[in-house]
């Protein structure tokens, strides 16, 4: 891998403009998560907007977080403008597993070939046909037990699978690397893994997808690293972690990036 840091120089110098298609829980810390990143987000999902607004975003995430049959539709046009301007698009399959609606709605993003899919453990096996102990928003399996699911998931994209939890996965199908930074208190916090996949569409704009994924997880992780010694609990913890986003330089996340192979 490269050195990490240069990945976070990059999406900075650019500050792309990322189309978020991403649930109601998730609006408000997503765009602060990502605008403390240095990326530019834009919350466009209506049907009649959503695929116009595709045209100028440089990259687009996809969250079914509290999704709709509307909502699907626009989801599959804005994704769809993208993978015919060969941009960076994401999806995260928050509670797959729970609803047939999900299932649905998974299987038709599925088809249009996401970039990277990034989600917990529980996620990518649902969406991946395995079973899964998860059925709401939160992880009930081990990040172990959804390799498999990842490396099928990015075979049969030809993408990146991302899989998130006390160490996150990231595989392309064929090499996989392990990514060790992280805090416990992270998944205490609503919507910080639909936040980081708003980071991940911003870091794979001109960049090959894998490296980026796998910095992005980096900086995510080492900046709660770094929120937890400035705070005492979740609350206190999200604005400890917005400052740590804003303030990581590329030398500090190259020091602190505990990346392996896997
Ligand atoms: N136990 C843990 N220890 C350290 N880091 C963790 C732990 N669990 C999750 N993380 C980190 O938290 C971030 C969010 O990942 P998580 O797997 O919690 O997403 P998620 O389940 O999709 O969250 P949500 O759906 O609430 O947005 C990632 O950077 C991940 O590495
Ligand atoms: C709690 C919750 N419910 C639907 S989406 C969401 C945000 C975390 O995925
Ligand atoms: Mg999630």
């Amino acid at each position: 891998m490269d050195d990490i840091g240069t990945y976070l120089t990059k999406m900075r110098s650019t500050a792309p403009l990322v189309q978020n298609i991403t649930n109601y829980v998730a609006m408000n810390i997503m765009a602060n998560v990502m605008l403390a990143a240095g990326a530019s987000p834009a919350m466009v999902h209506a049907r009649e907007e959503a695929g116009e607004f595709a045209a100028i975003a440089q990259a687009l995430s996809v969250n079914i977080g509290t999704l709709d049959p509307e909502w699907v539709s626009a989801m599959e046009e804005a994704a769809g403008v993208m993978a015919a301007a060969g941009k960076p698009w994401v999806l995260d399959p928050v509670a797959i597993g729970a609803t047939t609606l999900r299932q649905d709605a998974g299987a038709r993003l599925l088809a249009l070939k996401p970039t990277v899919i990034r989600g917990n453990a529980s996620e990518i096996m649902a969406l991946a046909g395995a079973d899964a102990a998860g059925r709401g928003a939160d992880a009930a399996d081990a990040v172990s037990a959804a390799e498999a699911a990842a490396r099928d998931l990015a075979g049969r994209t030809g993408g990146v699978a991302a899989v998130t939890g006390p160490v996150d996965y990231v595989t392309d199908g064929s090499e996989g690397w392990r990514i060790a930074n992280g805090a416990p208190v992270m998944p205490q916090v609503t919507a910080l893994g639909c936040s980081l996949t708003g980071i991940v569409a911003a870091f794979a704009v001109d960049q090959p997808a894998l490296a980026a994924t796998v910095a992005a997880l980096a900086y995510y992780g080492l900046a709660g690293e770094q929120a937890v010694g400035l705070s005492t609990g979740p609350g206190s913890f999200q604005p400890a972690f917005l400052d740590a986003l804003a303030a990581m330089t590329p030398e500090t996340l190259t020091a602190g990036a505990r990346v392996t192979r896997a």
